[in-house]
């Protein structure tokens, strides 16, 4: 309830070494041969119920939520589908419009002055969310956009939503919800959802039937046009086994409901942790600047390809924030099938469950060293770290999971970024509200960085990691 629940298994981990029984039946491990046993190509394992809890009803089963590992191969491979070179290509214009939009209202009526101070967690979730409603079903949500719109409020619910469900997910009651959920829970969970939450799951219902019948107009009628956008991939994904049709229209409804929370929280989580880290190390920033600036000449030149993917400082900065802020802190519960496996040297039977968690990973003092640091160097060999330093690292370091479950959207979520923050430093200049700089952001709780005196970006475990501020200003670059 408090949100803390990641610093505690932590510390847990600091006090009794590399693997905790965090309840009677759950083992926890923290070591780069756990997460492999645990999470690789070849464990034995499937997802803990504890997924299940995270449905409201049948119909909601995606692929995430399907803990039948057989299901979940099959709804898999078909969601790659999704995610394929092309589609990925299909999203860049979408994306790079959204982003060149989205600059021009954080500097609107600034010209020659810092922006008003906003909150860039709330910016930061209004660009992604509109970035992925677009690419999702061509129909972006426009809560970017100045004014009232009621959809603003859906990540606000989203988070409110899982501040709830989260506790349930762990605890003991969690087996009999899929028993409970067909005689009434389900119809309970609808009655005491929020407005914002009635009011997103009837945009997404509505926004996926418009978009599907404009997809079916297409095929009988040149005068409809449709995007690539994941609908469009989804509905035209055939079954290889079968040569019919991959998903239903319930089943799109299902991913589309996935890949909008999957794909907007993590991204935005993400993004609000590194403009919080560029803001109080200008050394760091001035560097990344440096790089984006030498790279290209204008913002509009910056598109994925291969010059994007050369900007190593960049894609440091990036790792270095999902290492020391995940987005998702605490643990990913698999639950052993019959035979077991061995984790770490050890075995361990049917039934029990085990996980590793992302922010006692990233802040292990044995792999890192001086884990609270900000210091995306740790990510690039050179004179000062070498190349096995660097390997040794990245084997602890696994920010989209590993193996058959492991983030669909991985390639997808690291082009946003890319392009996100690339354009972001090299169009506009930003600094933080000088309240954040006295101290006073008013966030409490913040643990601070001792050697270098900054506060860690505060974050609270409700499954998604739940975020505020920083508080910013922005301007054109080289305005004086
Ligand atoms: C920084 C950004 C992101 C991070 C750190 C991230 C991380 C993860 C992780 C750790 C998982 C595994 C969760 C589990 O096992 O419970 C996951 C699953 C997933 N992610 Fe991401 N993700 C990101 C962005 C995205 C984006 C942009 C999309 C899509 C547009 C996406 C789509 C998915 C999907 C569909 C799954 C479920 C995969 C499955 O069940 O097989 N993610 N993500």
């Amino acid at each position: 309830w408090k949100g803390d629940r990641h610093k505690w298994i932590a510390d847990c981990f600091r006090k009794y070494g590399k693997k905790i029984r965090i309840e009677p039946n759950t083992v926890l491990f923290r070591s780069p041969t756990a997460s492999r046993d645990i999470y690789g190509i070849k464990a034995n394992v499937k997802r803990a119920e504890s997924y299940d809890a995270l449905l409201r009803k049948e119909e909601h089963r995606n692929t995430i939520t399907t803990t039948d590992n057989i299901m979940h191969t099959k709804r898999r491979r078909l969601l790659n589908l999704a995610f394929t070179d092309r589609s990925l290509r299909a999203a860049t214009s979408f994306m790079g419009d959204h982003i060149d939009r989205w600059h021009q209202i954080l500097v609107e009526d600034s010209d020659a002055d810092w922006s008003e101070p906003l909150n860039f967690s709330e910016t930061a979730d209004a660009l992604v969310f509109d970035i992925l409603g677009d690419i999702c079903y061509g129909k972006s949500f426009e809560i970017k956009q100045p004014g009232h719109n009621a959809i603003k409020a859906v990540p606000h619910a989203i988070v409110k939503t899982m501040r709830f469900i989260y506790p349930i997910t762990r605890s003991p009651f969690v087996g009999t919800l899929p028993w409970l959920r067909p005689r009434g829970l389900s119809r309970l969970f609808k009655a005491i959802r929020s407005k914002p939450i009635k009011l997103y799951d009837d945009f997404v219902g509505t926004s996926v039937r418009e978009r599907l019948d404009r997809e079916k107009a297409s095929k009988t009628s040149k005068e409809v046009l449709t995007r690539e956008d994941m609908v469009h991939f989804l509905c035209n994904a055939k079954n290889p086994d079968t040569n019919l049709p991959a998903f239903s229209n319930q089943d799109i409804r299902a991913e589309v409901r996935l890949l909008l929370v999957a794909g907007s929280d993590s991204t935005s989580v993400t993004m609000s942790a590194l403009f919080y880290f560029l803001a109080h190390h200008p050394r760091v920033y001035s560097k990344l600047v440096n790089e984006i600036t030498g790279t290209y000449l204008e913002p509009e030149d910056i598109v994925p390809g291969p010059r994007l993917a050369s900007c190593k400082y960049l894609r440091a900065c990036i790792d270095e924030t999902m290492r020391i802020a995940p987005a998702g802190l605490s643990e990913l519960l698999r639950e052993m099938l019959p035979g077991g496996i061995i984790i770490d040297g050890e075995y361990f039977p049917l039934g029990v469950i085990v996980g590793t968690a992302r922010w006692a990973d990233g802040h292990n003092e044995q792999v890192y060293g001086d884990p609270e640091i900000f210091r995306p160097e740790r990510w690039i060999p050179d004179k000062e770290t070498s190349a096995e330093e660097v390997a040794r690292i990245r084997a602890s370091f696994h920010p989209f999971s590993l193996g058959p479950f492991n983030c669909a959207g991985t390639n997808f979520a690291l082009q946003e970024l890319m392009l996100m923050v690339g354009k972001t430093v090299h169009r506009l200049e930003f600094q933080l509200a000088s309240r954040e700089r006295s101290g006073d952001d008013g966030f409490p709780n913040k643990t601070m960085q001792t050697n270098q005196n900054v506060p860690l970006f505060h974050l609270e475990d409700a499954f998604i990691s739940v975020r505020d501020g920083p508080m910013l200003q922005f301007r054109k670059r080289g305005t004086v």
